[in-house]
Protein backbone atom coordinates (compact mmCIF):
# COMPACT_ATOMS: atom_id res chain seq x y z
CA UNK A 1 0.00 0.00 0.00
CA UNK A 2 0.91 3.37 -0.88
CA UNK A 3 1.64 5.90 2.15
CA UNK A 4 1.53 9.52 1.36
CA UNK A 5 2.86 12.13 3.57
CA UNK A 6 1.90 15.97 3.69
CA UNK A 7 4.04 18.19 5.20
CA UNK A 8 2.10 21.25 5.92
CA UNK A 9 3.23 24.71 8.06
CA UNK A 10 0.95 23.28 11.20
CA UNK A 11 0.48 19.49 10.51
CA UNK A 12 1.65 16.48 8.73
CA UNK A 13 -0.63 14.34 7.49
CA UNK A 14 -0.32 10.80 6.65
CA UNK A 15 -2.70 8.42 4.28
CA UNK A 16 -2.67 5.06 3.77
CA UNK A 17 -4.30 3.88 0.12
CA UNK A 18 -6.15 0.49 0.89
CA UNK A 19 -7.48 1.62 -2.58
CA UNK A 20 -8.80 4.66 -4.13
CA UNK A 21 -11.71 4.99 -1.56
CA UNK A 22 -10.58 3.14 1.40
CA UNK A 23 -8.18 5.46 2.67
CA UNK A 24 -6.65 5.30 6.01
CA UNK A 25 -5.26 9.16 7.63
CA UNK A 26 -3.85 10.77 10.19
CA UNK A 27 -2.14 13.54 11.38
CA UNK A 28 1.10 14.98 14.06
CA UNK A 29 2.16 18.31 15.13
CA UNK A 30 4.56 20.12 12.63
CA UNK A 31 6.14 22.08 15.42
CA UNK A 32 8.43 21.79 16.95
CA UNK A 33 10.10 20.70 14.14
CA UNK A 34 12.03 17.59 15.10
CA UNK A 35 15.40 15.55 14.32
CA UNK A 36 15.31 12.68 12.52
CA UNK A 37 15.54 10.71 15.16
CA UNK A 38 12.52 12.11 17.15
CA UNK A 39 10.49 11.54 13.80
CA UNK A 40 12.11 8.06 13.71
CA UNK A 41 10.94 7.17 17.32
CA UNK A 42 7.65 8.69 16.76
CA UNK A 43 6.72 7.08 13.47
CA UNK A 44 7.79 3.77 14.15
CA UNK A 45 4.61 3.15 16.33
CA UNK A 46 2.09 5.07 14.43
CA UNK A 47 0.80 2.31 12.23
CA UNK A 48 -0.62 0.39 14.96
CA UNK A 49 -3.89 2.37 16.37
CA UNK A 50 -5.06 2.56 12.61
CA UNK A 51 -5.45 -1.18 12.39
CA UNK A 52 -1.81 -0.92 9.90
CA UNK A 53 1.11 -2.91 10.21
CA UNK A 54 4.65 -1.34 8.79
CA UNK A 55 5.07 -3.86 6.73
CA UNK A 56 1.76 -2.83 5.18
CA UNK A 57 3.77 -0.12 3.12
CA UNK A 58 5.27 -1.20 -0.03
CA UNK A 59 5.87 2.83 -1.65
CA UNK A 60 5.89 5.99 -0.02
CA UNK A 61 5.68 9.53 -1.37
CA UNK A 62 6.35 12.85 0.30
CA UNK A 63 5.01 16.70 -0.37
CA UNK A 64 6.51 19.04 1.85
CA UNK A 65 6.37 23.26 1.89
CA UNK A 66 8.39 22.95 5.20
CA UNK A 67 12.07 22.65 3.71
CA UNK A 68 13.65 21.96 7.19
CA UNK A 69 11.52 18.97 8.08
CA UNK A 70 11.53 17.48 4.81
CA UNK A 71 14.83 14.90 5.01
CA UNK A 72 14.04 14.33 8.50
CA UNK A 73 10.96 12.93 7.32
CA UNK A 74 11.91 10.80 4.09
CA UNK A 75 15.31 9.30 6.11
CA UNK A 76 13.30 8.57 8.92
CA UNK A 77 10.80 6.59 6.66
CA UNK A 78 13.49 5.16 4.87
CA UNK A 79 14.82 3.66 8.23
CA UNK A 80 11.57 2.59 9.42
CA UNK A 81 10.13 0.74 5.97
CA UNK A 82 13.62 0.19 4.08
CA UNK A 83 12.09 1.72 1.05
CA UNK A 84 13.20 5.26 -0.22
CA UNK A 85 10.48 7.74 -0.12
CA UNK A 86 9.60 9.65 -3.44
CA UNK A 87 9.90 13.42 -2.48
CA UNK A 88 7.53 15.00 -5.33
CA UNK A 89 7.53 19.04 -6.17
CA UNK A 90 6.27 21.05 -8.83
CA UNK A 91 8.42 19.96 -11.24
CA UNK A 92 7.34 16.16 -10.84
CA UNK A 93 5.60 15.27 -14.12
CA UNK A 94 1.48 15.39 -13.83
CA UNK A 95 -1.51 16.35 -15.81
CA UNK A 96 -0.99 19.71 -14.94
CA UNK A 97 0.96 22.55 -16.05
CA UNK A 98 2.27 25.67 -14.62
CA UNK A 99 5.18 28.12 -15.18
CA UNK A 100 5.76 28.92 -11.45
CA UNK A 101 9.33 29.05 -9.91
CA UNK A 102 7.81 29.05 -6.77
CA UNK A 103 4.56 27.47 -6.23
CA UNK A 104 4.08 25.24 -2.79
CA UNK A 105 4.01 21.36 -3.36
CA UNK A 106 0.76 21.89 -1.61
CA UNK A 107 -0.81 24.04 -4.09
CA UNK A 108 0.50 21.75 -7.26
CA UNK A 109 -0.64 18.68 -5.43
CA UNK A 110 -4.30 20.52 -5.06
CA UNK A 111 -3.87 21.26 -8.55
CA UNK A 112 -3.19 17.92 -9.59
CA UNK A 113 -5.94 15.97 -7.47
CA UNK A 114 -8.23 18.62 -9.07
CA UNK A 115 -7.30 17.93 -12.06
CA UNK A 116 -7.36 13.92 -12.34
CA UNK A 117 -10.94 14.28 -10.13
CA UNK A 118 -12.97 16.86 -11.30
CA UNK A 119 -13.91 18.10 -14.98
CA UNK A 120 -13.98 21.97 -16.41
CA UNK A 121 -11.98 25.21 -14.47
CA UNK A 122 -11.71 24.46 -11.09
CA UNK A 123 -10.77 26.63 -7.80
CA UNK A 124 -9.45 24.96 -5.01
CA UNK A 125 -9.61 26.64 -1.41
CA UNK A 126 -7.12 25.51 1.08
CA UNK A 127 -7.74 26.29 4.67
CA UNK A 128 -4.69 25.66 6.00
CA UNK A 129 -1.57 27.85 7.46
CA UNK A 130 -2.46 29.98 4.26
CA UNK A 131 -5.53 30.52 2.99
CA UNK A 132 -4.73 29.41 -0.64
CA UNK A 133 -6.90 29.65 -4.19
CA UNK A 134 -5.59 27.87 -7.24
CA UNK A 135 -7.32 28.05 -10.30
CA UNK A 136 -7.05 25.35 -12.99
CA UNK A 137 -8.23 25.44 -16.23
CA UNK A 138 -10.46 22.52 -18.03
CA UNK A 139 -6.66 21.06 -19.69
CA UNK A 140 -4.86 21.27 -16.62
CA UNK A 141 -3.45 24.31 -16.87
CA UNK A 142 -3.04 26.60 -13.79
CA UNK A 143 -4.86 29.76 -14.28
CA UNK A 144 -3.03 31.73 -11.22
CA UNK A 145 -2.91 31.48 -7.66
CA UNK A 146 -4.40 33.84 -4.71
CA UNK A 147 -2.78 33.52 -1.35
CA UNK A 148 -4.27 35.33 2.35
CA UNK A 149 -3.52 34.48 5.93
CA UNK A 150 -4.90 31.51 7.43
CA UNK A 151 -7.87 32.04 9.29
CA UNK A 152 -6.54 30.60 12.83
CA UNK A 153 -3.47 32.40 11.48
CA UNK A 154 -4.89 35.44 11.54
CA UNK A 155 -6.93 34.65 14.54
CA UNK A 156 -3.42 34.18 16.22
CA UNK A 157 -2.39 37.30 15.34
CA UNK A 158 -5.12 39.39 16.79
CA UNK A 159 -5.36 37.44 20.00
CA UNK A 160 -1.55 38.29 20.33
CA UNK A 161 -1.59 41.61 19.39
CA UNK A 162 -4.50 43.34 21.56
CA UNK A 163 -4.87 42.76 25.39
CA UNK A 164 -8.45 42.16 25.74
CA UNK A 165 -9.27 39.63 23.24
CA UNK A 166 -9.34 36.11 23.88
CA UNK A 167 -9.13 32.82 22.36
CA UNK A 168 -12.24 31.66 20.74
CA UNK A 169 -13.83 28.74 19.27
CA UNK A 170 -14.76 29.18 15.34
CA UNK A 171 -17.90 28.54 15.00
CA UNK A 172 -21.04 30.57 13.41
CA UNK A 173 -22.51 32.68 16.24
CA UNK A 174 -26.35 33.64 15.90
CA UNK A 175 -26.02 37.10 14.54
CA UNK A 176 -23.73 39.39 12.30
CA UNK A 177 -23.36 41.84 14.84
CA UNK A 178 -22.54 40.18 18.47
CA UNK A 179 -22.98 42.28 21.84
CA UNK A 180 -19.95 40.38 23.93
CA UNK A 181 -16.31 39.87 22.49
CA UNK A 182 -16.61 36.21 22.15
CA UNK A 183 -19.68 36.47 19.74
CA UNK A 184 -18.61 39.54 17.83
CA UNK A 185 -15.28 37.96 17.21
CA UNK A 186 -16.72 34.69 15.96
CA UNK A 187 -18.40 37.00 13.44
CA UNK A 188 -15.69 38.62 12.34
CA UNK A 189 -13.76 35.53 12.30
CA UNK A 190 -16.75 33.45 10.47
CA UNK A 191 -18.83 35.89 8.67
CA UNK A 192 -15.54 37.98 7.62
CA UNK A 193 -13.63 35.04 5.97
CA UNK A 194 -16.61 33.92 4.50
CA UNK A 195 -17.19 36.92 2.22
CA UNK A 196 -13.85 36.91 1.46
CA UNK A 197 -14.32 33.40 0.17
CA UNK A 198 -17.29 34.14 -1.58
CA UNK A 199 -15.39 37.54 -2.94
CA UNK A 200 -12.96 35.76 -3.97
CA UNK A 201 -14.55 32.90 -5.65
CA UNK A 202 -16.39 35.42 -7.41
CA UNK A 203 -13.65 37.93 -8.77
CA UNK A 204 -12.06 34.43 -9.91
CA UNK A 205 -15.00 33.51 -11.69
CA UNK A 206 -15.52 36.67 -13.79
CA UNK A 207 -11.09 36.58 -14.62
CA UNK A 208 -11.64 33.47 -15.87
CA UNK A 209 -14.84 34.13 -17.59
CA UNK A 210 -16.61 31.01 -16.27
CA UNK A 211 -18.84 29.48 -13.22
CA UNK A 212 -15.80 27.27 -11.21
CA UNK A 213 -15.93 23.96 -9.89
CA UNK A 214 -14.84 24.77 -6.09
CA UNK A 215 -13.42 22.46 -3.97
CA UNK A 216 -12.10 23.07 0.05
CA UNK A 217 -9.88 21.73 1.54
CA UNK A 218 -7.61 22.46 4.72
CA UNK A 219 -7.53 21.67 8.19
CA UNK A 220 -10.44 24.54 8.52
CA UNK A 221 -12.42 23.62 5.45
CA UNK A 222 -14.93 21.92 7.70
CA UNK A 223 -16.09 25.05 9.07
CA UNK A 224 -15.82 26.90 6.13
CA UNK A 225 -17.70 24.98 3.16
CA UNK A 226 -21.21 24.54 5.13
CA UNK A 227 -21.47 28.63 5.12
CA UNK A 228 -21.43 28.64 1.36
CA UNK A 229 -22.79 27.40 -1.27
CA UNK A 230 -20.37 28.68 -3.73
CA UNK A 231 -18.14 25.48 -2.53
CA UNK A 232 -19.37 22.56 -3.97
CA UNK A 233 -17.10 19.83 -2.64
CA UNK A 234 -15.30 19.78 0.63
CA UNK A 235 -11.98 17.04 0.96
CA UNK A 236 -9.94 16.71 4.05
CA UNK A 237 -8.06 14.80 1.66
CA UNK A 238 -7.70 16.36 -1.28
CA UNK A 239 -3.92 17.83 -1.51
CA UNK A 240 -2.96 14.04 -0.30
CA UNK A 241 -4.82 12.47 -3.25
CA UNK A 242 -2.77 14.74 -5.13
CA UNK A 243 0.62 13.67 -3.56
CA UNK A 244 -0.53 9.90 -4.91
CA UNK A 245 -1.23 10.91 -8.08
CA UNK A 246 2.02 12.31 -8.28
CA UNK A 247 3.61 9.41 -7.09
CA UNK A 248 5.21 7.31 -10.48
N1 LIG B 1 -10.18 20.67 14.08
C1 LIG B 1 -9.15 21.10 13.36
N2 LIG B 1 -8.42 20.22 12.65
C2 LIG B 1 -7.36 20.62 11.94
N3 LIG B 1 -6.98 21.91 11.83
C3 LIG B 1 -7.65 22.82 12.50
C4 LIG B 1 -8.75 22.47 13.28
N4 LIG B 1 -9.23 23.57 13.84
C5 LIG B 1 -8.44 24.56 13.44
N5 LIG B 1 -7.48 24.13 12.60
C6 LIG B 1 -6.49 24.98 11.93
O1 LIG B 1 -6.30 24.63 10.56
C7 LIG B 1 -4.94 24.89 10.20
C8 LIG B 1 -4.25 23.63 9.82
O2 LIG B 1 -4.75 23.17 8.61
P1 LIG B 1 -3.85 22.20 7.71
O3 LIG B 1 -4.56 22.02 6.44
O4 LIG B 1 -3.48 20.98 8.49
O5 LIG B 1 -2.58 23.16 7.55
P2 LIG B 1 -1.13 22.98 6.95
O6 LIG B 1 -1.28 22.14 5.70
O7 LIG B 1 -0.72 24.37 6.68
O8 LIG B 1 -0.28 22.31 7.99
C9 LIG B 1 -4.27 25.48 11.41
O9 LIG B 1 -4.34 26.87 11.35
C10 LIG B 1 -5.11 24.90 12.55
O10 LIG B 1 -5.01 25.70 13.69
C1 LIG C 1 1.44 29.11 0.45
C2 LIG C 1 1.96 28.09 1.45
C3 LIG C 1 2.62 28.82 2.61
C4 LIG C 1 0.78 27.27 2.00
O1 LIG C 1 1.25 26.40 3.02
P1 LIG C 1 0.28 25.66 4.06
O2 LIG C 1 -0.78 26.63 4.48
O3 LIG C 1 -0.37 24.48 3.35
O4 LIG C 1 1.14 25.17 5.17
C5 LIG C 1 2.94 27.09 0.76
O5 LIG C 1 2.34 26.53 -0.35
C6 LIG C 1 4.24 27.75 0.34
O6 LIG C 1 5.12 27.99 1.15
N1 LIG C 1 4.36 28.06 -0.98
C7 LIG C 1 5.54 28.64 -1.56
C8 LIG C 1 5.23 29.94 -2.24
C9 LIG C 1 4.25 29.80 -3.41
O7 LIG C 1 3.50 28.82 -3.51
O8 LIG C 1 4.24 30.70 -4.28
K1 LIG D 1 -2.93 22.43 3.65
Amino acid sequence: MLLAVNIGNTNVRFAVFKDDEDIISWTINTKPYRTEDECYAKFKSMYSPFGLKKEDITKIVIGSVVPPLTAAVANSLERIHKITPQVVDRTTPSSVTHQSKQMGTDLYANAVAAQELYKGKKIVIDFGTALTFTGIDENGNTMGVAIAPGIQTALNSLVGETAQLPEIELKEPERVLGFDTVTCMQSGMVYGFVGMVEGMIDRINKEVNDDCHVIATGGLSFVYAPLTKKIHVQDALHTIKGLKFLYK
